[in-house]
């Protein structure tokens, strides 16, 4: 199948994932339109990574399809892979490398010429602030460094798409902020962007799209205004995935 731009950046067709006898994702549809910046959340557990890992081809669906920009990503996996940045949950990456090493090394395996990857590089580590780190090995990184780096690899080849699971985890509030800002510029650049998160207040700060998963389905998608419907989105959350009743009284024995 050709990539169109007529296509859904990401298109999830009864995608589902079976460990053991436990279903975690049971079925989940979901298309993210081009230029869309969508925040996914959903309950520990809910099958956000899984979901995730199924759409970018890091792991192997029990049935239903995945396609990006029109591309199926198990049928075209290195057709696909061109078209998306990803930035996994728990990264396993080469960590006897400095950080500009590994986005070099990064690079050049995406087919980008020395000099830009080289270029690129530079440009990265020093917007993400990881240029005083520069002899440092990742396997030394902090948390945030980490998500940092991962977060450069995956922006490196100019990616049509981001996938990015929980990428504001651990990571320090300038950091935060430019990362913001990059992730904005890539949407008004015509990029799409598909995060997960826990925090409401920053999916509603940043995208104009959301999806709910709730045990391994899509509980609401849509664009954000839509699925608020006029209330804050963690009411709209909690209603949807169902809060536990915890009134705070059963740890009673925490008061003085
Ligand atoms: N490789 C695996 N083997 C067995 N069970 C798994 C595996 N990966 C995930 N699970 C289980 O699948 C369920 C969904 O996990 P997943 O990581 O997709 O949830 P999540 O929504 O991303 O959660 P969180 O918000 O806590 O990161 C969990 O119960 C988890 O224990």
């Amino acid at each position: 199948m050709r990539t169109t731009d007529n296509e859904p950046a990401l298109r999830l067709d009864r995608l589902t994932k079976t460990f053991g006898i436990t279903p975690v994702v049971a079925g989940v549809n979901l298309t993210v339109p081009a230029g869309a910046f969508l925040g996914l959340v959903g309950q520990n557990g809910a099958g956000k990574t899984t979901t995730l890992s199924m759409a970018v081809g890091l792991l192997r669906p029990d049935s239903g399809t995945a396609h990006l920009f029109g591309v199926d990503v198990w049928a075209k996996p290195a057709r696909a892979k061109a078209l998306v940045g990803v930035l996994p949950d728990g990264l396993a990456m080469p960590e006897r490398l400095t950080g500009r090493e590994l986005l070099t090394y990064l690079g050049l395996l995406r087919g980008l010429p020395k000099d830009v990857a080289d270029g690129r590089a530079g440009q990265l580590l020093s917007v993400l602030e990881l240029d005083r780190a520069e002899r440092t090995l990742v396997i030394e990184y902090s948390t945030g460094m980490r998500k940092k780096i991962g977060l450069a690899a995956a922006l490196l080849h100019a990616p049509r798409l981001l996938v990015l699971d929980e990428p504001f985890e651990a990571v320090d509030p300038v950091s935060a902020a430019t990362i913001k800002t990059i992730l904005r510029g890539f949407v008004a650049g015509g990029g799409t962007i598909v995060l997960s998160s826990h925090v409401m207040a920053l999916v509603e700060q940043l995208c104009d799209h959301v999806a709910v998963i709730d045990r391994g389905r899509v509980a609401a998608a849509g664009p954000l205004e839509q699925v608020r419907g006029g209330r804050s989105l963690e009411d709209v959350f909690v209603d949807l995935v169902g809060g536990n009743g915890t009134t705070g009284k059963e740890l009673s024995w925490l008061s003085r």
